[in-house]
């Protein structure tokens, strides 16, 4: 008895210890137990056979030992996040304080930004605290001040290199970083996207064909889209026609499985992303059966790709001639290419022409603007396309009410903390939130917010900019900062070149069921946020257009 409590007490100091030791402000990454533990136990063992014990009296020694060891630091984990974390002067349930599977039952959820703004408006507060070490931050003010210079990434994005190492969108090193991201500027800067766009035509060219045969018949509009932008990102980067888009009224002959498979990685690192020690596990595990499927696809493309003579530039190109990565590196690359840069459009597209298809006076003018700027056949030329104010509202207000990610992504305070206008100081080492969808729909920054204005963003037609606009700087689909979006002017112009082309050759509306006409606010208040935001069906009427601009 006297062994077992000078034991007991022993290990509750020793957890005590490591506990002291083990939270630094504001906490502590858990999978850096793992291997001091190991070796603690290891030398226990030892210990004790060194003392002649029986191995089923060690057996249960080791387990009462680990048990009291455990539930002492669960127990002191609990009170120092509940009390005496730096964090504690945030409001937010307790729950997400105590532990990080509260966040990430709210992204298998999909509900992460709306949970946060419910908080946010329950607390009354623009900081609060959504995870042991983790807050959540509504405030335009707090963009540049978090995402500043070279910040430090959440380790939220660390989820992505689980394809298989760093891609840009993970690498933390900024050495690395900023060598990779000037190849990736290049690839993307304002002198290539004419030669882009001139790609994107013929596929925007096999969806309208498809269209005008449909002659107005319903399409879902997430499908079609979906297969036309894979196209062309595929195109882009791999010059290669996957054929995802329908033909002759037919599904497209080419093979999903690839982009299925991203789809559900995407959905998989939404919630695994949230979850630092489970990362870790995953790390260890042999890599999984899709996760295998999708390493041979793209070693599949880039084999191909490698044997193509092409005077074409695409991105493989770009990334390949740059001399920078390594085999293994340019495959990540040009994998985050598609999963970056494919998704994301789709969702925008989608939203825009959900809200375009609810507005036909808004379509109208965009005509007009086009007729007005542009006398020639066919879509304006993306010099045109690029001063058209109104269109440019149009989109800047789509991707305002429904970014493609809602969730934003997350940055970790950097040495020193971070101190907000608001006065709220965030200690180093916090991983902070500023949910898109908090800022861009906040009434604060956008009054009648959860209106569509393309008008908003013509300063003549919204008072200066400031009847409708207050902040400017919460408008920000595409990050800010080192890590903000290097696809932004490619996703643009080829959005602009879409639009512009689809309300050229038909009139978009809404398919009404059974005489049901359909509802475009349900639909549209029913979004789930997967990390990229998911939408249910939409079926869309393409009405097609004479080129007169009047319906045949
Ligand atoms: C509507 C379309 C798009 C939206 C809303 C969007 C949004 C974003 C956002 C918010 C980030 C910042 C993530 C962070 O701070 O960590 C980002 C990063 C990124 N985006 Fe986009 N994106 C779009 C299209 C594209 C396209 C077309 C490409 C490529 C062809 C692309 C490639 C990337 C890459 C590689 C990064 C990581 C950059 C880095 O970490 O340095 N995106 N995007």
């Amino acid at each position: 008895m006297d062994i077992l409590d000078s034991r007991t007490l022993f290990t509750v100091i020793t957890a005590v210890a490591v506990q002291s030791i083990a939270s630094p402000i504001p906490d502590f990454p858990p999978e850096l137990y793992f291997f001091p533990y190991v070796v603690g136990n290891a030398v226990l063992v030892f210990f004790l056979a060194s003392r002649y014990m029986a191995w089923d009296a060690i057996a249960t020694y080791l387990m009462t030992t680990n048990a009291i060891f455990l539930l002492t630091s669960a127990l002191l984990i609990i009170v120092h996040r509940l009390y005496f974390s730096p964090l504690t002067k945030f409001p937010g349930p307790k729950m997400a304080a105590i532990t990080a599977l509260w966040n990430a039952n709210e992204a298998r959820l999909g509900r992460i930004p709306r949970t946060y703004k419910a908080l946010h408006e329950k607390y009354k507060s623009d900081v609060i605290r959504v995870g042991p070490n983790e807050v959540s931050v509504r405030n335009a003010d707090a963009i540049g001040r978090v995402y500043k210079g070279k910040h430090p990434r959440g380790n939220f994005n660390q989820v992505f290199n689980l394809v298989g190492g760093d891609t840009i969108a993970t690498v933390r090193d900024y050495r690395r970083h900023t060598l990779w991201r000037r190849v990736w500027d290049r690839s993307l800067n304002g002198a290539e996207i004419p030669k882009y766009l001139e790609r994107i035509k013929l596929h925007v060219d096999k969806t309208v064909k498809y269209l005008r045969e449909k002659a107005g018949e319903a399409v879902e509009s997430g499908k079609l889209f979906d297969a036309l932008v894979y196209d062309v990102l595929t195109d882009l980067t791999f010059s290669k026609d996957i054929g995802l888009q329908p033909v002759a009224g037919q599904r497209g002959p080419g093979d999903r499985t690839f982009v299925d498979l991203l789809h559900s990685f995407v959905r998989f690192a939404g919630v695994v992303g949230h979850l630092p020690t489970l990362q870790q596990i995953f790390r260890y595990l042999p890599t999984s059966a899709e996760g295998r499927k999708v390493n041979l696809i793209g070693n599949r493309l880039i084999a191909e790709r490698q044997a193509l003579v092409t005077e074409q530039k695409d991105f493989f190109g770009h990334f390949s001639s740059s001399g920078v990565f390594t085999q293994e590196e340019l495959k990540l690359q040009v994998l985050t290419v598609i999963t970056a840069g494919a998704d994301t459009v789709t969702k925008a597209l989608n939203q825009i022409f959900a809200l375009l298809a609810s507005r036909p006076d808004i379509q109208e003018r965009i005509r007009q603007e086009m007729n007005d700027a542009f006398s020639g056949e066919g879509v304006p030329p993306s010099e045109i396309l690029r001063n058209l104010e109104y269109l440019e509202g149009v989109i800047k207000e789509g991707l305002r009410m429904f970014s493609p990610l809602f969730r934003g992504a997350p940055a970790t305070a950097p040495k020193g903390g971070i101190t907000l206008e608001t006065g709220d100081y965030i200690p180093q080492n916090t991983q902070i939130w500023i949910s898109q969808y908090l800022v861009m729909t906040d009434e604060r920054n956008f009054p009648r917010a959860t209106e569509f204005l393309p008008e908003r963003w013509i300063s003549e037609e919204s008072g200066k900019g400031t009847e409708l606009v207050k902040d400017r700087r919460a408008w920000f689909p595409f990050g800010n900062g080192a890590h903000s979006c290097p696809g932004k002017a490619l996703a643009m112009a080829e959005m602009r070149f879409i639009i512009a082309y689809m309300l050229r050759e038909f009139d978009v509306c809404f398919e009404t069921r059974g005489g049901q006409p359909f509802s475009y606010e349900e639909w549209a208040a029913d979004w789930k946020d997967f990390f990229a935001v998911e939408v249910g069906e939409l079926f869309l009427k393409f009405v097609p257009r004479t080129a007169t601009g009047i319906r045949e």
